[in-house]
C-alpha cells in the first residue's frame, strides 16, 4: 500500500497483498489474538507457494486457528466476510479485522476463487496439497481424510442390516425388559442395534444408557450358537471411565442373571469379560507417534464394541476407531449428545445424533419394531430418515436424576436461564442446589474445604487408599477456565492454603502426603492415562506413592515417575468428562469467556449426583452462558448424505 492508501475509505484502498496479510496475523498472533502456529501456518504456505494471494494466506491461518477450537474445517460462506463473529472478536479486535476485510474479497465466489486457483488447495482424495476445498468447507487435509474415513465407515455399517429372527428376538426382548406401559426407548434401542453394525445411543445422564448396554450384550450372547466365542471389548476415552463403564456392565449383567434364571449363563460369560481400555490402549497407542497397533490391516480382535462416553471421541480418534474396527464387528456408541465435545477437533457424536430429539425413524424400522418388541413407535417419531437415524436411539427418561438436579440439567439444556436460575434460587431445593449470594473466589474455596473434609482427615487418620480415594470423589471444584482468580491455577494454590490453614494437609514441596493430582500424559506400561486422577500416600517404609482408584481396586505409582501432573483440588470441566462426584461446585469467572457456553454448564451441572453448587463470579455469566450455544463447523453430515444416497 502506498503511503497515502491509508487516507483513502477501506474500500477504495488497493487489496491486501500477500506481504501485508503475513504481517496483520504476525501483529495478531504478538497481540495473542490469534496463536503463533496460526501465522506460521501461513507463512508455510506463503512458502510454498509464493504467489498465493492474501485471501487464500488468511484463510489457511483461520483455518488453522478454527481447527485449535475444535472445529474441523472452515466454511466458506458469505459469512466469511463477517469473521470477527465467528472468533468472537469485538472492539479494537474487531476494528483490526474491518480494516483488514474492507481489502479482502465480500463474497464467498470470490474467496472461493482465490482458494480454487491456489497451487496448495486441492479438490480431495488422490491429491497432496495441504489444503482441501470440499463442498465449499476448507479442510486441512488430514482433518479430510478423517471426515471421509468415518463417513464412508458409518454409511456402510448403519446401512448394513444384518438377518434377524424376529421371533427369537422378541421372545430374548421380552425375557430382558419387564412389560411397560409406556414406549420403552430402552428396549427399542437394543432392537436396532441389534440388525447392525453401527447404533448410537444417547441419553442424558441416568437414562439408562448402561443398563441398556448391558441388556444388549446379554441379547447378543443370547442369540448367538457359540456365545462364550463372542470377543465382546469394552472401552472409552479415558481410563476412569472404562473401569466406571465395566463395573456398571458388570453389575448390570449380574443383576440381570437373576432376572432371566438358567436360560442364559450371564454370570459365567461376564467372567470372561476383559478389563475394559481408554482408545488409546484399545488401538494400540504408542507414546510419542501418532501411529497405532491397530489399523485396518491389523484390525482388532473383536466381535462387539461398545464405547461409552463417546461425546469425547474426537475426529481422528473416531476414524481411527473405525478403520481398525473389522468388517464384521458391531459398534455401539453411548454417550450424552448435549455433553461438552472433546476439545480436539470433531464433535462427532454430536454430529451423528443431530436430530435425535425427532427420531426420524421408517416404515421399516416401525415393522422392525413392533415384531421384535412388540411396541409400536409413537407416530410423532415415525416421519422417515437417512439410514444412520434408525440406527440412532435417544433414551429419554432419567432414572438417577429426577430430582432437582435433573430439572436444573433440563432447563440448561432447553437455555431456559430464568427456569434454571429460579430452581437454582428455590429455596425447596436448597438441599440439591446452592447459589451463594455473595459469590466470590474465598466462597469456592471454603466449600471446597468443606468437601474435602472427610477426605483429608483420612489421609491424616492413615485410612487404607480405597477410603481415602472413594472420600475425595465425593467433592468437586469444577472450573470453566485455567486463568485467573477464578480458574484452576489459582484455585488449586487457594485450596491448598486453605486446607493446610484448617490443619488438613501439611504441604511441603512438590510432593507431599495427601496431594492430589491428574495425570496429563498416559505413562506408558504403568496403566495410568492422561486425566487419570490420584492421590499421594506413604507407603511402609515412607516414600510417597501416588494411588489411582480402578474399580474396586487400587494402582500405585511412585511419584518420581509422574512428571506430568496436575494439583486436582480444582479441574476443568471438561477434564471432569467421564466422572461424577456426589457434590459439585461449578465456578463461573468475571471476565466474558467463549468457553462459557450452555454445553459447559450442562456438563458441569451432570457432572453432580447429590448437590449441585454454582458459583457465578458474576450474575449474568450464567444466562449469558446458556444463551452460547457451542458451534462446530463439521462436513461429516453433508459427506454422510452424500455416502449414503
Ligand atoms: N429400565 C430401568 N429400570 C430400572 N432401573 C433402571 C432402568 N434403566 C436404568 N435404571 C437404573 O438407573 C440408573 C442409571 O442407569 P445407567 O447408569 O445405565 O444410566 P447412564 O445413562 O449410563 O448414566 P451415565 O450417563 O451417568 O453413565 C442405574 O442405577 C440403573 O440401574
Amino acid at each position: 500500500m502506498d503511503a497515502f492508501d491509508d487516507l483513502l475509505p477501506p474500500e477504495r484502498r488497493p487489496p491486501l497483498s500477500g506481504a501485508e496479510a503475513l504481517e496483520e496475523l504476525h501483529r495478531w498472533a504478538d497481540a495473542g489474538w490469534i496463536r503463533h502456529l496460526d501465522h506460521m501456518f501461513a507463512r508455510f504456505v506463503a512458502e510454498l507457494s509464493p504467489h498465493d494471494p492474501a485471501p487464500v494466506l488468511m484463510a489457511a491461518a483461520l483455518l488453522v486457528h478454527m481447527e485449535g477450537r475444535g472445529h474441523t474445517c472452515l466454511v466458506i460462506d458469505d459469512g466469511i466476510a463477517k469473521v470477527a463473529d465467528l472468533l468472537g472478536w469485538t472492539g479494537t479486535q474487531a476494528e483490526a479485522w474491518e480494516a483488514v476485510a474492507a481489502r479482502l474479497p465480500r463474497t464467498a465466489a470470490d474467496w472461493l476463487d482465490a482458494l480454487r486457483h491456489s497451487p496448495v488447495v486441492g479438490e480431495g482424495s488422490g491429491g497432496s496439497e495441504p489444503l482441501v476445498l470440499s463442498a465449499g468447507r476448507l479442510y486441512l487435509r488430514r482433518y479430510w481424510v478423517d471426515e471421509q474415513r468415518v463417513a464412508t465407515q458409518v454409511s456402510r455399517r448403519v446401512s448394513h442390516h444384518a438377518p434377524v429372527d424376529e421371533a427369537v428376538a422378541r421372545r430374548w426382548l421380552d425375557a430382558l425388559f419387564p412389560p411397560d406401559d409406556t414406549f420403552d426407548w430402552q428396549k427399542f434401542a437394543c432392537a436396532v442395534a441389534l440388525r447392525s453394525r453401527l447404533s448410537v445411543i444417547t441419553g442424558g445422564p441416568g437414562t439408562g444408557k448402561t443398563y441398556t448396554a448391558a441388556r444388549l450384550l446379554a441379547l447378543l450372547w443370547a442369540v448367538d450358537p457359540a456365545p462364550a466365542r463372542l470377543r465382546i471389548a469394552l472401552a472409552a476415552p479415558t481410563g476412569k471411565a472404562a473401569a466406571r463403564l465395566k463395573q456398571s456392565i458388570s453389575s448390570a449383567l449380574i443383576e440381570l442373571q437373576g432376572r432371566v434364571g438358567d436360560s442364559l449363563a450371564l454370570s459365567e460369560w461376564v467372567g470372561h469379560l476383559e478389563s475394559a481400555r481408554t482408545l488409546h490402549s484399545l488401538l494400540g497407542a504408542r507414546p510419542g507417534t501418532r501411529r497405532l497397533q491397530h489399523d485396518a490391516a491389523h484390525p482388532l480382535d473383536v466381535d462387539v464394541l461398545l464405547v461409552d462416553e463417546a461425546s469425547m471421541v474426537h475426529l481422528e480418534m473416531m476414524a481411527s476407531l473405525l478403520d481398525a474396527l473389522p468388517p464384521h464387528a458391531r459398534i455401539v456408541l453411548l454417550g450424552d449428545k448435549d455433553q461438552l465435545a472433546s476439545v480436539e477437533a470433531g464433535a462427532v457424536l454430536g454430529d451423528l445424533c443431530r436430530g435425535a430429539e425427532q427420531g426420524r425413524y421408517d416404515a421399516e424400522t416401525l415393522r422392525y419394531a413392533e415384531a421384535v418388541t412388540g411396541q409400536v413407535l409413537p407416530p410423532a417419531f415415525a416421519t422417515g430418515g437417512p439410514p444412520l437415524a434408525q440406527q440412532t436411539v435417544m433414551l429419554r427418561r432419567s432414572r438417577r436424576f429426577d430430582g432437582a438436579i435433573g430439572q436444573l440439567a433440563l432447563a440448561v439444556n432447553d437455555g431456559d436461564a430464568a427456569r434454571a436460575s429460579a430452581l437454582l434460587r428455590d429455596r425447596a431445593h436448597a438441599a440439591e442446589l446452592g447459589w451463594p449470594a455473595d459469590p466470590s473466589a474465598t466462597v469456592a474455596v471454603r466449600l471446597a474445604v468443606d468437601g474435602y473434609r472427610g477426605c483429608f482427615e483420612a489421609v491424616r487418620d492413615g485410612a487404607d487408599p480405597i477410603t481415602v480415594l472413594t472420600a475425595f470423589d465425593r467433592f468437586r471444584l469444577l472450573c470453566a477456565v485455567r486463568d485467573g482468580a477464578w480458574g484452576v491455577v489459582d484455585l488449586n494454590a487457594a485450596v491448598q492454603r486453605a486446607l493446610a490453614d484448617a490443619g488438613l494437609l501439611r504441604p511441603s514441596g512438590e510432593w507431599y502426603e495427601g496431594r492430589p493430582v491428574m495425570v496429563t500424559r498416559n505413562i506408558a506400561g504403568s496403566g495410568v492415562f492422561n486425566g487419570d486422577i490420584g492421590i499421594a500416600l506413604r507407603v511402609p517404609g515412607g516414600a510417597l506413592r501416588v494411588h489411582f482408584l480402578e474399580g474396586d481396586t487400587v494402582r500405585s505409582v511412585g511419584v518420581s515417575r509422574l512428571a506430568d501432573v496436575e494439583t486436582a483440588f480444582a479441574m476443568t470441566v471438561h477434564k471432569s468428562q467421564g466422572s461424577e462426584f456426589e457434590h459439585t461446585v461449578l465456578v463461573l469467572p468475571e471476565a466474558p469467556s467463549r468457553v462459557l457456553t450452555r454445553e459447559l454448564v450442562y456438563t458441569g451441572i451432570t457432572r453432580a449426583r447429590k448437590r449441585f453448587t454454582l458459583v457465578s463470579g458474576r450474575e449474568r455469566a450464567f444466562a449469558e452462558a446458556l444463551a452460547e450455544r457451542t458451534q462446530r463447523f463439521s462436513g461429516l453430515l453433508d459427506v454422510l448424505a452424500e455416502a449414503v444416497t
